[in-house]
């Protein structure tokens, strides 16, 4: 069996994390970025899972190697849960400081005690064969009403984590990946991911 696999994400800030993450797995890691040719896939599911589930097996399928795919979000209480599945497209087509500008006018006027929410990652591999494993992490924290920090991507630099006293975006990525969504979802993952790699 090869000893790849591929995250299929077109997100930078994803890419870099899960090659942090995966590090000790001694597996090569490969992106869309190495397979230009495969075009984007429309994330028509209505979960996080549908969504993960159609962008891994459609890679897997057209690369005939192993795949990863995260679909994650960010869950806004005060909002019914918006942007959710929708956090990419929420006000423009992958544009950060758009979505959190919308989402930041959105919540204007919300009381702190009021901007409750979480980030969600599903993490689906898949084989060629269709063996499939899901996992999912969560973390949760405060929407702020203005951005904090550098790092990270996406709503990282609003989305404040009480215990720590930091945003995500104040945090370096090895903080990060070790309460995160991503971080969670990867480090169950990991714990099952010999098994499924054994398997055919
Ligand atoms: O740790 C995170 N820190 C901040 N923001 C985050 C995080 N994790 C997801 N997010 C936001 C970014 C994007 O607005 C949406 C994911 O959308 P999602 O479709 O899963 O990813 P994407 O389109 O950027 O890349 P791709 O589908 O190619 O993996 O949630
Ligand atoms: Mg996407």
């Amino acid at each position: 069996m090869t000893n790849e696999l591929v995250i299929a994400t077109k997100n930078e800030g994803k890419a870099r994390e899960f090659r942090e993450l995966l590090a000790p797995k001694g597996i090569t890691i490969k992106t869309l970025a190495d397979f230009p040719e495969i075009p984007q896939v429309a994330e028509t599911g209505q979960t996080f899972e549908e969504n993960a589930t159609l962008k891994a097996t459609a890679v897997a399928q057209l690369t005939s190697l192993p795949v990863l795919a995260d679909d994650s979000g960010l869950v806004v209480d005060a909002l019914d849960g918006q942007p959710g599945i929708y956090s990419a497209r929420y006000a423009g087509n992958h544009d950060d400081r758009r979505n959190m500008a919308k989402l930041l006018r959105k919540l204007d006027g919300v009381p702190k005690d009021q901007r409750t929410a979480h980030f969600q990652t599903t993490l689906v591999l898949v084989k060629p064969t269709g063996k499939k494993m899901v996992t999912n992490g969560y973390v949760k924290g405060l929407i702020l009403t203005e951005p904090r920090g550098e790092n990270g991507f996406g709503y990282d630099p609003v989305f404040f984590v009480p215990a720590y006293h930091q945003t995500l975006a104040e945090m370096t990525e090895k903080q990060k990946n070790a309460i995160s969504h991503r971080g969670h979802a990867a480090q169950q993952m990991l714990e099952n991911f010999d098994e499924w790699w054994d398997q055919a």
